[in-house]
């Protein structure tokens, strides 16, 4: 048995290559952030030949830096920021247009125009979504309308869509695989999350042909095999889920009820719902989580844009701290936010509120404001968005979380835990590995080629590191100020 899982992580901002070993512990990481391209306010770009270059240096690198080789690794899981939306051509395996980021927010105007109160009920019902620019199908829409003759070519077979998983799948395996796994096909608005199929009505509502979509399969077996040229010899892709699903598989939070929140670029809060689809009344998203063995796991989801985005803006585009940790020292600094609130609508809002429109905003500075009260104040924002979210799926689902999983980058800061424990009243738990996320993909890869056995021996491998309670501080000012800041954030572009 080869010793090592392999899980590639694409994220929003940064790829890793992390190596897992048998006890679900991380031996080694390569990571490497990539270019994010802004041509217009609200736009977010990537390049999707260095999102391939990245995640191609990382496998290579991390495998050198472990000393092992392809035969080592018994299975690559992929995960990966969703709906951000890639078109290639079939033929030469290149991309038609830059890929277009969850976050964009260019057609927005188009998806407005698109909500009837029949056609919301609609794609509600079969794709468990909200009509928002947040999704892949609009993207696709758009770059089938803008890149020339790319309607046609679509038409005609030549090309080929993938949210970033397909296209990793794709370029792994030399262009044999064009697959991607429910979770992610979840993502899109054009998939039917009850039968599992993509919808005639949806594909003819976008009007994208049917023959640019990858196959779908289940979230845990063998899609194919790394090309031989690549790491020197093939190595099976076993895995794969969205990034936030498979943090909810990493977090072990595979009963009904279990919620898990992961502070990465964005802040994504999911909750279980085993074989049940919850319809929200609240605007949160009905989801597949996975789906292992033909079973599928269903779960209710509150995506919010800005999470760890905020600490990284005040670092790129303030230069306001030289790295993101530097932020917890300095909201440390004062006692509490000096009145200072910030809401970080900067691609609009997400959850619960779903405005298109909404820009970020800093309120309440006075002539005494200091950095430390920013500082504070972006954390808040992470903390308070997250509180939204929960109260609001304690709502649509009739239950009353007591504790909270965390993972992500961004649950490395203490201080913010304890906020988030604080605003919430809720016990906050972090494990061990935070890299849920990779954990995740890397268990549902060994699930598939039999590196782990069974969910029971997995179970055992997720471990405790913090807890944080609340404190007792009162909240109820913050809270309401918070509210009140959201509201003005809200429909500023004209
Ligand atoms: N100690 C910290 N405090 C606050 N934010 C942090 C901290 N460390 C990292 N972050 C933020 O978390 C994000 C990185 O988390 P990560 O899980 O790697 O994100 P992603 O997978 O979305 O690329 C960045 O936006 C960064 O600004
Ligand atoms: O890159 P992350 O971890 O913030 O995740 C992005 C999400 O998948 C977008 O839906």
């Amino acid at each position: 048995m080869s010793k090592y899982i392999i899980t590639v992580d694409a994220g929003t901002t940064s790829e890793r290559a992390i190596i897992f070993n048998k006890k679900g512990e991380i031996v080694n990481v390569s990571q490497r952030e990539f270019e994010q391209f802004y041509p217009k306010p609200g736009w977010v770009e990537h390049n999707p030949l260095e999102i391939w270059e990245t995640q191609k240096f990382t496998i290579t690198d991390v495998l050198e830096k472990q000393g092992a080789n392809a035969s080592d690794i018994a299975a690559i899981g992929i995960t990966n920021q969703r709906e951000t939306t890639i078109v290639w051509d079939r033929k030469t395996g290149k991309a038609i247009h830059k890929a277009i980021v969850w976050q964009d927010r260019r057609t927005a105007d188009a998806c407005e125009v698109l909500k009837t109160v029949e056609q919301m009920d609609l794609v509600q019902h079969k794709t468990g979504l909200l009509i928002d620019a947040y999704f892949s199908a609009s993207k696709i829409r758009w770059i089938l309308d803008h890149v020339d003759g790319a309607q046609e070519r679509a038409e005609n077979g030549e090309l080929a869509f993938g949210t970033v998983d397909s296209w990793l799948l794709w370029k792994l395996t030399g262009g044999k695989v064009h697959a991607t796994d429910v979770s992610n096909a979840s993502r899109t608005m054009l998939f039917n999350i009850h039968t599992l199929e993509w919808d005639e009505e949806l594909l003819k509502m976008f009007n994208v042909p049917k023959s640019m979509l990858p196959d779908v399969k289940s979230s845990s077996e063998v899609y194919g095999h790394t090309d031989a040229d690549l790491f020197g010899a093939e190595i099976p892709i076993a895995g794969i889920a969205g990034d936030q699903q498979s943090a909810l598989f990493g977090q072990m939070c595979t009963e009904p009820g279990m919620v898990k929140n992961t502070y990465g670029t964005g802040c994504f809060m999911v909750m279980n719902t085993g074989d049940k689809v919850i319809k929200s009344k609240h605007k949160l998203l009905s989801t597949i989580g996975w789906q292992i063995d033909g079973k599928v796991t269903y779960a209710l989801e509150g995506s919010i844009f800005i999470g760890g985005a905020i600490v990284q803006f005040l670092r790129d585009n303030l230069h306001f701290v030289d790295n993101a940790p530097e932020i917890e020292a300095m909201a440390k600094s004062v006692e509490d936010n000096g009145g200072v609130y910030f809401v970080p609508g900067f691609v609009g809002l997400g959850a619960p509120h779903w405005d298109q429109y909404s820009t970020g905003l800093m309120i309440g500075l006075t002539r005494g404001t200091q950095k430390g009260h920013i500082a504070r104040a972006a954390l808040e924002a992470l903390a308070l968005q997250s509180m939204e979210v929960i109260d609001t799926m304690a709502l649509d689902s009739g239950i009353e979380q007591k504790e909270l999983r965390v993972d992500g980058g961004a649950s490395a800061n203490n201080l913010l835990m304890q906020i988030q424990s604080d605003v919430t009243g809720l016990k906050i738990v972090r494990p061990e590995i935070v890299e849920t996320t990779a954990q995740g993909a890397a268990f549902l890869a060994g699930l598939a080629v039999g590196y782990w056995q069974n969910k029971e021996e997995i179970q055992s491998l997720w471990a405790i590191d913090k807890t944080f309670e609340p404190s007792g501080v009162d909240v109820e000012d913050v809270k309401k100020n918070w509210s009140r800041a959201v509201e003005r954030a809200k429909a500023w572009v004209a």
